[in-house]
């Protein structure tokens, strides 16, 4: 059981305090369920990491991981930056109201309409990841005679050991400009040199779902063994220092993530060392974890339906969604654990499969878990679905879209509404004239 959960009297799952059965029978199934105390607790101790040093901080939530209008409000409530990667992430967090000089825009192609928005709207930094970007945002910014904020995502050459998907340090990766070739700094040099840029600092992101600290401190001390180099020959030192996120949490049992406070000291220890040891100022520090604040949050709700029993090979439990709604098992491999939520406190009997509905052989979300005999109609729950999981989430097979609610304190509240077969056809035009004449 992982922060609010627990087993109430009728033995069901509670999150909350809310009881998951309820939750299912008032909103349906698939459902996502965000237990709100987890991402503040998250983000305490993120923020609690930091205050025990002298240094200034920002603590952005990716919103990749999971964006919602309610999800960017609650990150505005607990005073997170916010980090978005596309038009769509920007627009979301303009209409939840959201500070726009608090948001940082990522991204490897953004498009001249993405960087004229974040230009129109002052947002906080566009995050460049590569020349042909730093042109564009020079000559956009130029034309609507506007100054820009800007930091420069750099690929550190580091390798995260992570999924091979998910690793982005590595110097053969599609993001950033080169540390080790020296494009990073004929990069610094063009945007010192541009009077629209203001220059506030360096970015780099070495992959996602990562438990080795190391990574985080080899990317820190190989780009600060250059920006001495920079300080001595451009007279340039970073005010602000993003390391990024990707801080990796447990799934499951096997995975062992370090704690928070771990990663930070490392963190700004590495940074405050590294200063001194060039005899630097200290940059600010920023970072931007997006599953490490709502991954543990979210929980799937399932219901459970056809089973198929192959003897001596597996059995499968088959449930109302699948790769639509959480596409990592299929995409990485990534394991999950699940348990039935209305026989919460039952003792596991057999080894069973856990199948999607989708028409694939792959879409299996669990290969191999131990569970209490399943029924037609049992309710699944899913642990650890909060980030990339609606984030990620298709109409393949045109499946709807499941609903999400958050939970805490014994409220739930819908924050987006399930799909309907009409949501589904919401873009689909008739066929008006004949295509082929005859
Ligand atoms: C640039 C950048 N920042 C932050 C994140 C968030 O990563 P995570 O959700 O693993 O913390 C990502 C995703 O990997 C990213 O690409
Ligand atoms: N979507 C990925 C992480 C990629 C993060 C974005 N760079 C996941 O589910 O683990």
């Amino acid at each position: 059981m992982r922060g609010t959960q627990t087993i109430n009297h009728k033995n069901h799952l509670e999150i909350g305090g809310v009881d998951t059965v309820t939750l299912a029978e008032k909103y349906g199934t698939p459902l996502y369920v965000y237990d709100v105390e987890t991402i503040r607790a998250k983000s305490r101790a993120f923020k609690a990491a930091f205050d025990h040093y002298p240094i200034n901080y920002k603590v952005a939530y990716a919103s990749k991981a999971f964006s919602s209008v309610a999800m960017v409000q609650l990150a505005a409530e607990l005073d997170l930056a916010l980090d978005v990667v596309s038009g769509g992430e920007l627009y979301t967090a303009l209409v939840a109201g959201y500070p726009s000089e608090n948001i940082h825009f990522h991204g490897n192609n953004k498009s001249e309409q993405e960087i004229k928005m974040s230009i129109e709207h002052h947002i906080g930094a566009i995050v460049v990841d590569n020349f042909s970007e730093l042109e564009m945002v020079k000559n956009i910014s130029e034309m609507e005679q506007k100054q820009v904020k800007v930091l420069l995502r750099m690929t550190p050459g580091v390798e995260a050991h992570t999924h091979e998907y998910i690793t982005t340090g590595q110097m053969d990766s599609k993001f950033g400009f080169d540390l080790m070739n020296g494009e990073v700094k004929r990069a610094i040099q063009f945007a010192l040199e541009a009077k629209t840029i203001e220059l506030c600092g360096l970015h780099s992101h070495i992959g996602s779902q990562i438990f080795d600290v190391n990574g985080f401190i080899h990317a820190i001390q190989r780009v600060y063994d250059h920006i001495a180099i920079w300080h001595k020959e451009l007279n340039y030192t970073p005010d602000i220092l993003n390391v990024g996120g990707g801080f990796g949490i447990a799934y499951t049992k096997k995975d062992e993530p370090q704690p928070v406070e771990t990663l930070i000291r490392s963190i700004v220890e590495t940074v405050i060392a590294e200063a001194e040891k060039h005899e630097l100022g200290l940059p600010e520090i920023w970072i931007e974890p997006g599953r490490s604040i709502v991954g543990e949050a979210g929980t799937t709700l399932y219901t459970v339906g056809t089973q198929k029993n192959i003897p001596n090979v597996r059995k499968y439990i088959t449930v109302d969604g699948g790769m639509s709604d959480n596409l990592r098992p299929a995409l990485y491999q990534a394991e999950y654990e699940a348990i039935i939520a209305n026989r919460a406190g039952e003792l596991p009997e057999e080894h069973v499969a856990v199948a999607g509905k989708l028409c694939e052989s792959g879409d299996i979300l669990i290969q191999d878990i131990e569970l209490p005999v399943a029924e037609r109609g049992d309710l699944l729950a899913v642990f650890c679905t909060g980030a990339y999981g609606y984030s990620m989430s298709n109409n393949y097979n045109r499946l709807p879209r499941p609903a999400v609610v958050f939970v805490e304190e014994g409220q739930d509240q819908l924050v987006i509404k399930r799909e309907t077969y009409e949501d589904l056809l919401q873009f689909d035009l008739s066929l008006q004239t004949p295509i082929k004449e005859k």
